[in-house]
């Protein structure tokens, strides 16, 4: 049985609008300094972008939940609006807020430079540039100053040979108007000839069009010698911070870059890079959960048995040598990005979707997560051997130019992560991504606890209800158990299956407008990027004694017989 149903996918971003003359702005701020902020500070509009969990009035969607969508996105109710643009709509009390939400000075707080340091590297080419021409397709940069910058000695001709690669795709597909605003970004674009480590970065900051986001897609080592290297208040306090992950190599290397960083500009202005957060349906595990009254009543221990994240890729090292047999699949993908995702499934629910909301209850999922090494099989870890997937012939991980076979770098890695809370208390999280394996499985598998009681008679198969939600291609899967077929006392399997919209943006297209917006509800914060090693830390530990064998598996295999992961896989 499939059922197919398309929705629009929420848009989900609620700001905090300038709608205050600046007068009282300033006296807003001065009460938070003064400490009498929770009594006298004026109420300033806030508004919801449509699909934001907030509430429609009874009867206000004939439509349901996909209804209601659609009407939040209509005035009065509340009207959509982009990303760092002001919102007039309904007052809500922000006494809650802290210092570092506190709107800015600078009402126009919109980036004006967006300067990439690495700008020959691999990421800004195949990553971050695409994003970007997307953007400027579809109109969303508004008069933006592209710079590039790099260890290379290129010409604004060569820079602009790369900018013609990576926009080719977006302006095959732009309109004349498209079209033009991406030769006009490109013709205006500059190339600066800078070592990072060394002076003249501030400078180079100084002599451009402010606000300035500088994007470090540099090895993580060299981001932090050229952070190192800027004095404090060397930079405009305006100016945004963009950091690649890997954010530091462990917990205390990520406390002293956050120190580092803070030295040099306010928090909201630091984006620490998670591209899966850009992620259409990551997010949408949002919308999903608490834009449906069906599933927040059975979304926790009571009614969950395990929640599995799992993403295998078909891919294997891909000349990354050099960046992944320090990392491992642990730190590349777990640590990095799987852990946020887990913290999506798991947060409690937010009141708005606003940063210092949703990451405030990221960071307090995280904060409670824990993985317990003394339970059989918490942590698992394996290398692939040869093999072949499809029609590609993989070499063996260890035999791959650039490796080191004695560090014993993982490409396969599995933590059960427990929550230590009321909503998750006992019920497993179970984390596992790798490289090489014989099929692509993106995806959070929810798997049911049994029913209380079957009814005596029925015969057949009653297996736990599972929810899917694939991440690429997007789409949800709900696993039933239904009657049939023939007998209607016999147990049979049905699958209801709704593909999930995709947004206009790509990943790292919603992570930089984000980023030019100044809006960090898509980055990391701090002390969560502290607290993500922290999890994975004693685990990195076990591994470096060898209290935790590794394993091996073939190129194109589901990995590890023995792992019960590795058959979890929808046939
Ligand atoms: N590539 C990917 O798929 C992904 C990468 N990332 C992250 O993005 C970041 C960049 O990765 P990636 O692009 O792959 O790395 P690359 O090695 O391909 O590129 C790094 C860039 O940094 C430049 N660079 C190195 N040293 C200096 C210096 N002292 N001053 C100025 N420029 C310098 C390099 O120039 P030169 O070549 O001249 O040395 C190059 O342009 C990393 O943190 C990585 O973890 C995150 C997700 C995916
Ligand atoms: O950050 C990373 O992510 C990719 C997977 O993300 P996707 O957006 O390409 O699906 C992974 O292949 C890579 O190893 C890792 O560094």
């Amino acid at each position: 049985m499939s059922a197919s149903v398309r929705r629009p996918l929420p848009r989900r971003f609620l700001k905090v609008a300038v709608s205050r003359s600046e007068s009282e702005l300033n006296t807003c701020r001065a009460l938070l300094s003064s400490g009498t902020l929770e009594t006298q500070l004026p109420r300033v509009s806030t508004g919801c972008a449509a699909g934001a969990p907030g509430r429609a009035p009874p009867g206000h969607s004939p439509h349901g939940t996909a209804g209601r969508l659609r009407a939040n996105r209509d005035p009065p109710v509340r009207r959509r609006t982009p990303r760092g643009q002001k919102w007039q709509g309904e007052e809500v009390d922000t006494s809650s807020l802290a210092e570092h939400d506190t709107i800015p000075a600078d009402a126009d707080t919109r980036v004006r430079t967006l300067l990439i340091l690495g700008a020959s590297g691999d990421l800004t080419g195949r990553l971050l540039l695409p994003g970007l021409a997307r953007l400027i397709r579809l109109g969303r940069t508004d008069g933006l100053n592209l710079v590039g910058a790099g260890s290379d000695d290129w010409t604004d001709e060569q820079w602009h040979e790369r900018l013609d690669e990576s926009f080719a795709v977006a302006r095959e597909k732009a309109d004349d108007a498209g079209r033009a605003s991406l030769q006009q970004v490109r013709n205006n674009s500059r190339y600066h000839f800078l070592d990072v480590t060394k002076d003249g970065l501030a400078d180079l900051v100084q002599g451009l069009e402010g606000p300035v986001a500088i994007y470090f897609a540099l090895p993580p080592a060299v981001s932090q010698l050229a952070c190192s290297a800027l004095g404090p208040d060397s930079l405009p306090k305006s100016t945004r911070l963009v950091m690649e992950k890997p954010f530091g190599t462990d917990q205390a290397s990520a406390h002293q870059l956050n120190e580092k960083l803070a030295g040099l500009v306010p928090e909201q202005n630091i984006h620490r890079v998670d591209h899966f957060l850009g992620k259409a349906t990551v997010f949408n595990i949002l919308g999903l959960r608490f834009a449906n009254r069906i599933l927040e009543p059975v979304w926790n221990n009571l009614h969950i048995e395990k929640v599995e994240v799992i993403f295998d890729e078909d891919l294997a090292l891909e000349n990354r040598a050099r960046y992944y047999d320090r990392a491992g699949a642990l730190r590349d993908m777990i640590q990095s990005h799987l852990l946020h995702v887990m913290a999506l499934l798991a947060l409690n629910p937010p009141s708005t979707l606003h940063e210092r909301d949703l990451r405030d209850h990221i960071g307090s999922v995280l904060r409670a997560s824990t993985v317990d090494l003394d339970a059989p099989g918490s942590s698992r870890r394996a290398r692939y051997a040869a093999g072949t997937i499809g029609d590609r012939e993989i070499p063996d991980y260890a035999a791959e130019p650039g490796v080191d076979p004695e560090k014993g770098t993982e490409t396969l890695a599995e933590i059960t992560v427990s929550i230590n809370n009321e909503r998750w208390s006992g019920v497993p999280f179970i984390l596992r991504s790798g490289k090489a394996l014989g099929a692509k499985r993106k995806e959070a598998v929810i798997t049911f606890r049994p029913v209380n009681h079957l009814p005596v008679g029925f015969s057949g198969q009653d297996e736990p209800t599972k929810l899917r939600i694939g991440f690429g291609p997007d789409t949800l899967q709900l696993e039933i158990d239904v009657n049939g077929p023939g007998d209607i006392f016999s147990l049979d399997r049905a699958t209801l299956s709704a593909n999930l919209n995709e947004t206009d943006l790509l990943p790292y297209g919603e992570v930089i407008e984000g980023v030019l917006a100044g809006d960090p509800t898509l980055s990391v914060r701090g002390d969560t990027a502290e607290d993500c090693w922290r999890i994975v830390e004693p685990v990195l530990q076990a591994w470096s004694e060898g209290r935790v064998p590794l394993e091996e598996y073939p190129a194109g295999s589901e990995g590890p017989t023995a792992w019960p992961s590795s058959h979890g896989r929808k046939e």
